[in-house]
């Protein structure tokens, strides 16, 4: 089975998530997209979706599923996205698709955060992959010094503009062993819209497509 048949198998679990009647949180990327067409196959049994980027939403809306400003909805019982990277205690890195800050905002509002990805996501230590870091376009040289000083290489994610209108640092060659604690320190650094960890606020669960089939697991 290849990555992308992983990634189908864990989407295709996430749809007993799904609330009947509820608004549902749609995350962002290629693991998203197998999700939002199994979610169209059942559309008339909810009232609707928000979404982290303007991609998921011209998908969402390709399907004739209403997508609602996040604004107008105060109950989201639960959020559905996908991962770069999670340790055990289903902490994560994401942002690889520079959707970072709409998901985190639409984390914040759920109530129930369910990540899927393949099984090649879940890792020991988070950090090999490069930590996305949303800025604001005339900080970003400052944020980058910044970071420099805490340890981290950060590299300018080149001809990529956010759907806030922002730019991406990607911090190269971190070891995050205190992944709440960097969280915290980056997004305090003036400049900043947020950071790509999940670490305050893990997923719930995280549902790994696997060649035996999709794999829930609960956070250590
Ligand atoms: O900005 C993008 C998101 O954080 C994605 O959820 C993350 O990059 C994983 O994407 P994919 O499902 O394509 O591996």
């Amino acid at each position: 089975m290849n990555p992308d048949e992983m990634k189908k198998t864990a989407a295709k679990a996430a749809l007993e998530y799904v609330e009947s009647g509820a608004v549902v949180g749609v995350g962002t990327g290629s693991t998203i997209n197998h999700f939002i067409n199994f979610l169209g196959t059942i559309k008339g049994k909810i009232e609707g979706a928000v979404s982290s980027s303007e991609s998921s939403t011209a998908r969402l809306k390709a399907l004739n599923i209403p997508v609602y400003d996040l604004n107008t909805v105060s109950d989201l019982p639960v959020y559905i996205d996908g991962a770069d990277e999670s340790n055990h205690y289903l902490q994560l890195i994401k942002g690889g698709g520079g959707a970072l800050t709409r998901e985190k905002i639409i984390t914040a509002v759920s109530k129930k955060f369910v990540c899927i990805a393949d099984q090649s996501k879940l890792v020991d230590i988070l950090g090999k992959f490069p930590l996305p870091v949303e800025v604001i376009p005339m900080a970003r040289s400052y944020v980058a010094r910044e970071i420099v000083k805490m340890g981290g290489e950060p590299v300018y994610r080149e001809n990529f503009i956010t759907d806030n209108g922002n730019q991406i640092l990607d911090i190269h060659g971190l070891e995050i062993m205190e992944s709440a604690k960097l969280e915290a320190q980056l997004n305090n650094i003036t400049g900043v819209v947020t950071n790509g960890l999940f670490a305050m606020k893990p997923a719930n669960v995280l549902i790994l497509g696997t060649p035996e089939g999709a794999k829930t697991i609960y956070p250590k």
